[in-house]
């Protein structure tokens, strides 16, 4: 048996862009054709040499000599390193020196979101998932680590959105079932009180009296105002946003431009520090140099700072080298969930190219399902399930509910209805914030 690194890249931080490297590396086979590095940022490995080889009769060690070139422009501050081969590797310089902030298995590395079984089913009219409704997703688990990059993809209504937003804590699900730095997402309210989960998705809205839910924000505001009027910044990480984002402090935001807009809103929702990041197609109206600035920034704050950013997207292009991780969403399944280096169309594909493949396969799948139910004489697509726990599941039942302005992520709501000749008012604040 052959101990697999698969999972377990090993993360070394501040070396010099060109470094002689003695490796350590530790498994049950001795083999030393089987020695080869991989390295997340594109660099050179020369003479990579077995010096010793020592047995404790279970497992062997090898000393690995090396000397690593990093491709011009592509010195990292932080790079990870795994071993085709062995679990164990220890990274030290040529005068035996271990390299300085070295986590010798990065296995360590805490978790920071776990998703375990997830079931969600948005609610009904009521506030509870219609009788017989059919989940939105099932089956979902996912772990993420300090330091993780995971981009989110998968098709239109996939559930992409709706799987950000739980792990927000704007959904209610079952408190095991999402853990958020160890804590409910939707229960614990110090996750975001705190600034440690920060959630920036959808278009900057707010709910105006008499207007309605949902308007654009656009009150007349300079940026700088807004950008400053938050407390507790550090100036230094704020001239940074402000320069990253290229936002001229002066804009008036009930007469900027889409995109101008949103750097804002990107701005703000960057200013304090987040330990998980979760990002619901926020770079849409971003021209190309704010993307790929933007996109830079968010990788340094993961990699210096062992943030965890999950970006749902569908725009790939500048992603390539930018993900650790690739989640792919169906129907609300989980299809694959993987680090970027393990999912083998990317060794000949463009990421891009490989998501394409992924989606094309996943309608051809559901035309032919279609197909075939259209032959049994069924009902081409599944028909939603309305209704409410109380109207009994009747939809003739539920159209008599009066829904009074509640929808799915709205606070204040009651619910007025009829039921046996008898009056009821119902609250369904308990179901979401
Ligand atoms: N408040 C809601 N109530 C009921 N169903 C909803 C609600 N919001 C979304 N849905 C449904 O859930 C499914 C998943 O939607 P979601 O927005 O999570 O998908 P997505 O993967 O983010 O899609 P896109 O790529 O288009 O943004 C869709 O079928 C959608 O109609």
């Amino acid at each position: 048996m052959v101990d697999s690194l698969a999972s377990l890249p090993v993360r070394f931080y501040s070396l010099h862009a060109d470094a002689a490297l003695a490796f350590n590396v530790k498994g049950n086979n001795d083999n030393e054709d089987l020695h080869t590095l991989k390295f997340s940022s594109p660099c050179s490995c020369n003479g990579l040499r077995p010096t010793t080889k020592k047995s404790d009769g279970q497992f062997f060690t090898f000393d690995l000599l090396c000397s690593i070139n990093f491709d011009k422009g592509a010195f990292p501050n932080l790079f990870e390193c795994r071993h085709s081969t062995f679990r164990q590797l220890r990274a030290s310089n040529c005068n035996g020196e271990e390299l300085r902030g070295m986590t010798s298995v990065s296995d360590e590395r805490p978790v920071t979101v776990e998703i375990k079984d997830l079931k969600f089913t948005y609610p009904g009219i009521d506030g509870h998932p219609p009788p017989g409704a059919k989940p939105l997703i099932e089956n979902f688990s996912l772990t993420l680590r300090e330091g993780d990059r995971c981009l989110l993809v998968g098709a239109n209504g996939a559930g992409k959105t709706t799987l950000l937003k739980i792990l927000g804590g704007k959904h209610m699900v079952e408190p095991d079932m999402v853990r958020v730095l160890g804590r409910s997402a939707f229960h614990d309210t110090y996750l975001t009180s705190s600034g440690n989960l920060a959630y920036l998705g959808g278009e900057w809205r707010r709910d105006v009296a008499f207007a309605g839910f949902d308007v654009p924000l656009q009150m007349d505001i300079p940026a700088q105002k807004m950008i400053f009027g938050l407390q507790g910044v550090d100036p230094k990480r704020r001239d940074q946003l402000i320069k990253v984002l290229d936002i001229d402090l002066n804009w008036r935001m009930h007469i900027v431009s889409d995109g101008q807009r949103r750097r804002v809103q990107i701005c703000m929702g960057l200013l304090r520090p987040y330990k998980v990041l979760l990002l619901d197609e926020i770079t849409v109206d971003l021209d190309v140099l704010a993307r790929a600035d933007l996109l830079n920034f968010l990788k340094e704050e993961s990699e210096q700072h062992g943030a965890t950013v999950i970006y749902a997207t569908h725009i790939f292009d500048g992603l390539q080298s930018w993900p650790t991780h690739l989640a792919y969403v169906a129907n609300g399944k989980l299809q694959l969930a993987k680090p970027i280096k393990e999912i083998p169309e990317l060794k000949e594909l463009s990421l891009m190219r490989t998501i394409e493949k992924w989606l094309r396969k996943e309608i051809e799948e559901q035309r032919r399902i279609r197909k075939e139910r259209k032959v049994q004489g069924l009902p081409e697509y599944d028909t939603p399930v309305e209704g409410s726990r109380v109207a009994g599941g009747d939809p003739a039942k539920a159209s008599q509910l009066l829904n009074n302005g509640w929808a799915g992520g709205r606070l204040h709501s009651t619910l007025a209805g009829r039921d046996k000749e008898q009056l009821y008012d119902l609250s369904s604040n308990r179901v979401l914030r």
